[in-house]
């Protein structure tokens, strides 16, 4: 139980970590971010349940203010702006990504991993953040799923770098995957 605590609050300090490199921030108001790879390790590492719960904190910590979204953004305002949509997305991208690992056992742990990142940290997230994308900037989501496209190359390589990384964890010590215990 302790344990589980401990995990979960180093993960969304991670995810916090994160926002210290530097976004690049594009003309619509959507950051290509680093955060967005904490997102995708905490489900792959900690599974469905604890992984949401580590992304929950994390929002909760930046709902009441404290400024760690990368740029150093907090404050509920955040949930409401052209972002919004991921910042909602991003516990269940996390929860999905741990899903996919937990149940797809019959294949190498990379695979699964790399799998369940991109359709929690791409398609489902993507989903989300376009319907709260075209809300905030007044566009049909059509308009707001192009906008989307330069995202793609970069979330591809963060869910490489999460698989690798997953993988590297659970060979210098496989108890610490938990999506796989
Ligand atoms: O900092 C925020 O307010 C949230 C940023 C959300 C950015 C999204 S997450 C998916 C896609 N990949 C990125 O690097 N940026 C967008």
């Amino acid at each position: 139980m302790e344990k589980n605590v401990a995990l979960i609050a180093l993960f969304a300090a991670l995810i916090a970590v994160l926002a210290l490199i530097p976004k690049i921030t594009l003309g619509f108001g959507v950051p290509i971010t680093a955060q967005s790879l904490g997102i995708m390790l905490a489900g792959a590492v900690l599974g469905s349940k604890r992984g949401a719960l580590a992304v929950l904190l994390f929002l909760l910590l930046v709902a009441v203010g404290l400024p760690l979204l990368a740029g150093g953004r907090g404050g509920l305002g955040v949930f409401f702006g052209p972002t919004g949509g991921f910042l909602f997305s991003w516990p269940l991208a996390a929860w999905l990504t741990g899903f996919v690992v937990e149940k797809w056992r019959s294949v190498p742990l990379g695979a699964s991993v790399f799998v369940g990142a991109i359709l929690g940290g791409i398609v489902l997230s993507y989903a989300m953040g376009i319907v709260g994308l075209s809300l905030a900037l007044g566009k049909s989501l059509i308009e707001s799923t192009s906008l989307m496209l330069v995202f793609i190359p970069g979330d591809m390589i963060k869910a490489l770098v999460v698989a690798a990384l997953t993988v590297s964890l659970s060979r210098a010590r496989p108890s610490s995957v938990l999506s796989r215990h």
